[in-house]
């Protein structure tokens, strides 16, 4: 296998160690998992294979460290989140490069990941200053009713390959702000932008065993994580499927969880539409990370008097993709994460072809090879078809014909997800009805791009459980305590 040497400003961060308790260190047995770049299946580096054993040390790691980092004030706390937010932003360029080598997104993706993934800290470091309590007027002279909020504990987190630095900061920094501790658990397909992220941690002054990365067997690790009573919380993002296996396993010991799980977002477009902003929020939506996020539009329902042109104008945005690796100036789209995810898009092209679908542009692996896809659309698409139930996880446009606004406000709920869902109107008393119509934690209106640290984000239904982000997102760091003071008449 080809390996390819990272040119970075700060070699660093390239790192093939997990971080535990403070130090780096291999895997037990010696084990390592590859790590390779989609766009070419050559070598970028390795990571230790561990287990339940390291994971054991982690959890001590962040059970040791809790106690003197709960104990801080919350400006100390808030400091060292702003320093960790500086070093991603001041190391963009390498966490770029990581980020890009081992998922495949466009380096300009990758950038404007490294952006929104430092500004989960850069809010949380500013929430650590607002976690308040209450007084709650009192029912008899001799007491005092008070409320104050107190850091769950050790925390778990198992995050995904698509958001590889988002998705870490979008849990770590409010369990740090709120005083908890961290030992977290990134896909194996992206984990070097994990490690360099923990080695900018360390590089900030957050002390040791406040954040622990692990990387190994999933299976193994996270039952470790699931089982320790020890953890009081575990935040995931990733298929349903595994979110609710995590679900199950920590009722065991009754932790906490947060769970952003799949999507199947449908993207309406009415015909009072603007449509050129119904194209470019149509392309942003499913395109985005080549089409690799829970919030991508996953069915595109257009009304019948705007199909045509609405198609038309489609099919002129897509075939103009640049496709290609990621690091080429330029590109717009890289490969897929893997061979799974082009079978899985093929799939459910085939599936439609079968029952009546067309493709209008794209439709065939690209001739680039590896895991790179044509970007694709699919007209004449119908309920029956898998990819109006199923997640497409690909650069695959369904476009569906609707009639009027109550058919089309059925099939788009007619989903156990409730994450994202998109439209555009430009009438005000169709915009309200069905914006509170969807069922969804996320509803884009006239917008495809809505994902921000500001806002809660978080699903309905089996899209998950909790929200992430904005003021709401450090709740599920927080336990209540309700303290009855008495004897105050005395
Ligand atoms: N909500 C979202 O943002 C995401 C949704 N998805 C959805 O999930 C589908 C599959 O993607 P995939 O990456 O396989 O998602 P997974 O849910 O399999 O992976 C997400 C994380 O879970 C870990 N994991 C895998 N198996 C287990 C297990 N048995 N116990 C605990 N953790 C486990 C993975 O580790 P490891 O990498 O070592 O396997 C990874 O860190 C996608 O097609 C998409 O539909 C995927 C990613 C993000
Ligand atoms: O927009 C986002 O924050 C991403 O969609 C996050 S996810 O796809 O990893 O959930």
């Amino acid at each position: 296998m080809r390996t390819i040497m990272l040119t970075l400003n700060n070699p660093a961060l390239l790192l093939s160690q997990c971080y535990i308790d403070g130090q780096w260190r291999d895997a037990d047995s010696g084990a390592v998992i590859e790590v390779t770049n989609p766009a070419s299946n050559a070598l970028v580096g390795s990571v230790p294979k561990m287990g339940s054993t390291e994971t054991q040390a982690a959890i001590a790691a962040a059970d040791k460290a809790l106690p003197a980092w709960r104990a801080k004030t919350a400006k100390e706390r808030s400091a060292l989140l702003r320093k960790w937010n500086d070093l991603l932003l001041a190391n963009a360029d390498d966490l770029a490069l990581i980020m890009t080598s081992e998922q495949g997104k466009s380096l300009t993706e990758a950038k404007g990941e490294v952006a929104y993934a430092a500004s989960f800290l850069e809010w949380f470091a500013e929430e650590a200053k607002r976690i308040y309590g209450d007084v709650i007027p009192t029912i008899g002279n001799d007491r005092r009713l008070l409320v104050m909020k107190e850091p769950v504990g050790v925390c778990a987190a198992i995050t995904p390959w698509n958001f590889p630095a988002a998705m870490i900061t979008r849990k770590v920094g409010p369990a740090l702000a709120a005083g908890c501790t961290m030992v977290i658990k990134p896909a194996s397909q992206t984990p070097l932008t994990a490690l360099a992220m923990a080695k900018l941690a360390e590089m900030a002054g957050i002390p040791a065993g406040v954040v622990n990365v692990v990387t190994g067997s999933a299976a193994e690790i996270a039952k470790t994580l699931t089982d320790s009573p020890i953890v009081r919380k575990m935040t995931f993002t990733g298929s349903t499927e595994i979110g609710k296996k995590l679900m199950r396993d920590c009722a065991e010991t009754v932790k906490k969880v947060s769970m952003e799980l799949g999507g199947n977002a449908p993207f309406i477009v009415f015909d009072d539409a603007d449509l050129d902003a119904a194209v470019e929020g149509a392309m942003v939506s499913k395109y985005r990370n080549s089409g690799q996020t829970c919030v991508c539009a996953n069915r595109m329902y257009v009304q019948a008097g705007v199909y045509d042109s609405f198609l038309a104008k489609l099919k002129e945005r897509v075939e103009a993709l640049k496709v290609g690796n990621g690091t080429e100036a330029g590109v717009q789209q890289g490969p897929l994460i893997d061979m799974k995810a082009v079978e899985k898009v093929e799939e459910h092209i085939s599936d439609a072809l079968q029952k009546g679908g067309r493709v209008v542009t794209g439709g065939k692996r690209h001739r680039l090879g590896y895991s790179f896809f044509e970007p694709t659309i699919v007209a004449d698409a119908t309920t029956e078809m898998k990819f109006a139930r199923e997640e497409t996880f690909g650069p695959l446009a369904p476009v569906f014909r609707f009639s009027d606004e109550a058919e089309v406000i059925a099939m788009a709920n007619d989903t156990e997800f409730g994450l994202a869902a998109y439209f555009y109107s430009r009438d005000i008393g169709r915009v309200w009805r069905v914006a509170e119509a969807l069922q969804s934690g996320l509803v884009g209106v006239n917008s495809g791009l809505i994902s921000t640290e500001v806002a809660p984000f978080g699903g309905y239904k089996e899209s998950g459980v909790g929200r992430e982000g904005s003021k709401y997102g450090i709740d599920d760091y927080l336990n209540i305590k309700y303290i009855c003071m008495g004897g105050v008449d005395k």
